[in-house]
Parts: C-alpha cells; sequence; structure tokens
C-alpha cells in the first residue's frame, strides 16, 4: 500500500490561452489530494472515491471497462468521473511494463471538484505517484508530469495544457509555454485569497467554447494573444516583487477571461466583492463557469467581503505550496 499526495493550484495568469502556446503562469497552494493504491491479486481496478458525489461512490472495474457503481450513476456520468482515475492507472501500468497490475484505489482529496483549483491533475499526479511506487517503480517528478499531462490531454479530448500536471507534480510558481515547463524560483509572498461559489464548470466544454470562439472571431483571438501579454508584463511583476502590478494584470486577465465567455455571475459577484475591499486584484482561476477566484490580499479585507458575499460558499486564504508530489504512507 503507498499512499501519495498532489497539490492544487490557482492561476496567477494565463489560463486558456495557454491551450492555445501562449504562457501561465500556476501555481501550487497548500491543499492537497491523496491516493493510496493498494496492489490485488487480479487485474481489476476497485476505486473508492468518497467525495466524487455529494453521497461518494465505489465502483470495481474488471478488466477495466464493464465494472457498475454502488450507487445509480448513469453510465456515461461514471465514465466522465471515472476516466482521470482509469487513464491514471493505465499510465501506471505502462510506466511499470505491468499491464496486468490489478489495484485498489482510495482517494481522498481536500480540493473542490471542476472549481478551477487544479483536483483533477492533483488526483492524476498522485494516483501515477502511488500505484508505480507500489509496483517498485519510483518515477522522477518531470516524468509523472508528463504521463499525468498525456491523461489530461485524452480525458479531455486532447483539449489540455501541461500546465496544470506540471504545477501539481513539481510544486511552487512554475511557468508553462507550449512543452516548455520550468519552475520559478525566488517568488515573492503572493497573499492569496480564494472565493468559492459551490459549483463547478466542465473543464473540457469550456475549452471547446473559447476554441470556437478563437475560430470564429479574430478578436477573440486577439484577446487569447492579450492574455500572452499580460502574463508577459505578469512576469516582470513578479520578478520585481510588484504586488500593486501583479494584481492590476490579474484584474485585466480577468476582463479578457470574461470577453472569452468563462466566467459566469457568481465568479464576477467574487472578483467584484474582493475590489471593492481592496484587494490588489482578484480574477476567475483554472477554467471558469463557476467555481473559484483568486485575490491578492495581504489584509483581512478580501476573505471577510467575500464571507458576505451572495453566492460565495466559502473563502480561505491560500499559502503557496513549493512541494509538488509526495509520498506520504507505505
Ligand atoms: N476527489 C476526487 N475523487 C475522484 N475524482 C476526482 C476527485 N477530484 C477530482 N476528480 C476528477 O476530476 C474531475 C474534475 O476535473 P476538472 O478538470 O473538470 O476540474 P478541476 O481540475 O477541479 O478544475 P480546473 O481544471 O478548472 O482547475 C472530476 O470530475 C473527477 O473525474
Ligand atoms: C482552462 C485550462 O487552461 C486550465 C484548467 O485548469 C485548461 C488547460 O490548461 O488544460
Ligand atoms: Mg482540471
Amino acid at each position: 500500500m503507498v499512499t501519495s499526495s498532489a497539490p492544487g493550484k490557482v492561476y496567477l495568469f494565463g489560463e486558456h490561452a495557454v491551450v492555445y502556446g501562449e504562457p501561465a503562469v500556476p501555481c501550487a497552494i497548500e491543499r492537497r489530494a491523496s491516493v493510496t493504491a493498494t496492489r490485488r491479486d487480479d487485474e481489476a481496478l476497485r476505486v473508492d472515491a468518497g467525495d466524487l458525489t455529494l453521497d461518494g461512490f465505489t465502483v470495481e472495474y474488471s478488466g477495466g471497462t464493464d465494472g457498475r457503481p454502488d450507487v445509480d450513476v448513469e453510465q456515461p456520468l461514471l465514465e466522465a468521473a471515472m476516466g482521470y482515475v482509469n487513464e491514471a492507472v493505465e499510465q501506471a501500468r505502462d510506466a511499470t511494463g505491468r499491464p496486468e497490475a490489478g489495484f485498489d484505489v482510495h482517494i481522498d482529496s481536500a480540493i473542490p471538484l471542476g472549481a478551477g483549483l487544479g483536483s483533477s491533475a492533483a488526483v492524476v499526479v498522485a494516483a501515477i505517484d502511488a500505484a508505480t511506487r507500489e509496483l517498485g517503480v519510483t518515477l522522477d517528478s518531470e516524468e509523472i508530469a508528463d504521463r499525468a499531462y498525456q491523461v489530461e490531454h485524452a480525458v479531455q479530448d486532447g483539449e489540455a495544457s501541461r500546465a496544470d500536471t506540471f504545477c501539481s507534480a513539481m510544486g511552487g510558481a512554475v511557468r508553462v509555454e507550449g512543452d516548455d515547463c520550468r519552475r520559478l524560483e525566488a517568488v515573492p509572498n503572493l497573499p492569496f485569497v480564494i472565493g468559492y461559489d459551490g459549483g463547478s464548470g466542465d473543464t473540457g466544454a469550456l475549452v471547446s467554447g473559447v476554441r470556437g470562439l478563437r475560430a470564429e472571431y479574430d478578436f477573440a483571438a486577439d484577446t487569447v494573444e492579450a492574455i500572452g501579454d499580460v502574463v508577459r508584463r505578469g512576469e516582470d511583476a513578479l520578478a520585481a516583487a510588484d504586488l500593486d502590478e501583479l494584481g492590476r494584470l490579474m484584474d485585466f486577465n480577468h476582463g479578457l477571461l470574461s470577453a472569452l465567455g468563462v466566467s459566469s455571475r457568481s465568479l464576477d459577484a467574487m472578483v467584484w466583492a474582493a475590489r471593492d475591499a481592496d484587494a490588489r486584484g482578484a480574477k476567475l482561476t483554472g477554467a471558469g463557469g463557476g467555481g473559484c477566484i483568486v485575490a491578492l490580499d495581504d489584509t483581512d479585507g478580501t476573505e471577510t467581503a467575500l464571507r458576505y458575499t451572495p453566492g460565495c460558499e466559502d473563502a480561505f486564504r491560500a499559502e503557496l505550496d513549493t512541494e509538488g508530489v509526495r509520498v506520504e504512507e507505505r
């Protein structure tokens, strides 16, 4: 039995545009998904994902395909929900040359699902690490990041960047531009405050929406490029530890994401609550549609304001997590 964990993330800048080759800067946060993998005697995969729906469910895959959950969930919904774990186990089998290996997988996560905090990447990264170690193979973080990216790419129908998975595997603040992924060193203290509307967005559908707009309208393609420009300016502000400029650029980034149709009423309400509370800046994080915003504020103002904002279900401070994937127990 091996338990590994990996962090979620917020985007300081650049989600969506990163899918089209613009740079992005995601930052790992101290909220983790833990995955325990235990080798089985047969080839089956049994997944126990207590956080997956309101009640959670357990599903057993015999030979990887025809499993049924122990609650009444429709097959397409089940496949959508199980896709990430299934593919992560396939990657572990491939990496170890053990296509027949069966596992009991238990997932325990403090990252809300589909809310822009990278729950899918964290689960996939932790699952690949735990399952490969359980088979006696230790992959380095870069290989885990790469294999986790293959999973997101497959499950999201080819609509994924390396950003979430690289950030979760490596930890810290990272910069991703196409296949070029690196950790940013000497990052200033970033006072992140997160607002969560209790909802979620469908990453694949939101990415497809942006792809469609970009193909249809030149100005939407220009908007994607403008996000890239914001990120490049943001990197300078980050290097200069200029939090006011970072905040202004986050505000701008939110406006551009909003133009691309990936914000929502509650995300906008939380962004405005943060701005009214004198946050240095605020934007949605991740795919959008619902879920979380991230603000920069070193005072308690934004957190307090978010608590009183209709539509905001939870507000909390998030520390940068400098550690990526790690073993918790074996
Ligand atoms: N605790 C969990 N247990 C099992 N599966 C999980 C868990 N957390 C996330 N997942 C998988 O990840 C999916 C959500 O991924 P999705 O990419 O839509 O959102 P996200 O990663 O949270 O947000 P974003 O990609 O915008 O940062 C879930 O539907 C599920 O398949
Ligand atoms: C929307 C997106 O840019 C971030 C989702 O967290 C998609 C991706 O990069 O794969
Ligand atoms: Mg995701």
